[in-house]
């Protein structure tokens, strides 16, 4: 298993270590690392610390900060950059920036799950400057270009 430097900045996250919840999960659960409850207001985003603080290293991985499907989903606390990117050689503190989208108020409380880390290969790349492309079967079309059904 890949294994990743992972800074504790908070004490308590000691009793909280992000772990995956089964065998199968792709997912590892970061919590809001807060000393008091706080109220999302509707519309509102704010910027969470996970207590923690990793060092990924090798650029052929990335990680990446989703939402939870439950607090979204019934709750519509998503990210307020949709997705996080954390890149290899990030080495501050892991931050989830919190959105409440629903039209109630939501209180977060301390070291409840907030959001998800997976971590992902990456592919660095380089450009190779042209002027047409070889000719693909999809060509330019593209945003519904095949249909609907
Ligand atoms: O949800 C997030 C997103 C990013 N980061 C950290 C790790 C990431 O490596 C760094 C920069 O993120 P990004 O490149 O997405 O932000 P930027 O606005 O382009 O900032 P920068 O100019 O620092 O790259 O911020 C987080 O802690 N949480
Ligand atoms: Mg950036």
């Amino acid at each position: 298993m890949k294994k990743i430097a992972l800074k504790i900045l908070d004490p308590r996250m000691n009793d909280y270590l992000p772990a995956y919840a089964t065998e199968g999960s792709a997912g590892l659960d970061l919590r809001a690392c807060l000393d008091t409850a706080i109220t999302l207001e509707p519309g509102t985003c704010e910027l969470i610390p996970t207590g923690l603080s990793i060092h990924i290293a090798d650029p052929a991985y990335a990680a990446i900060i989703l939402p939870r499907s439950g607090l979204g989903h019934k709750h519509g606390i998503v990210l307020g950059n949709l997705v996080g990117l954390i890149d290899s050689d990030y080495q501050g503190p892991l931050m989830v920036s919190a959105w409440n989208r629903g039209q109630h108020a939501f209180v977060l409380q301390p070291m409840e799950r907030l959001a998800q880390l997976i971590v992902v290969p990456v592919q660095h790349i380089e450009f190779d400057i042209v002027c047409d492309f070889d000719e693909s079967t999809r060509g330019a079309g593209g945003f519904g270009s095949t249909g609907r059904a």
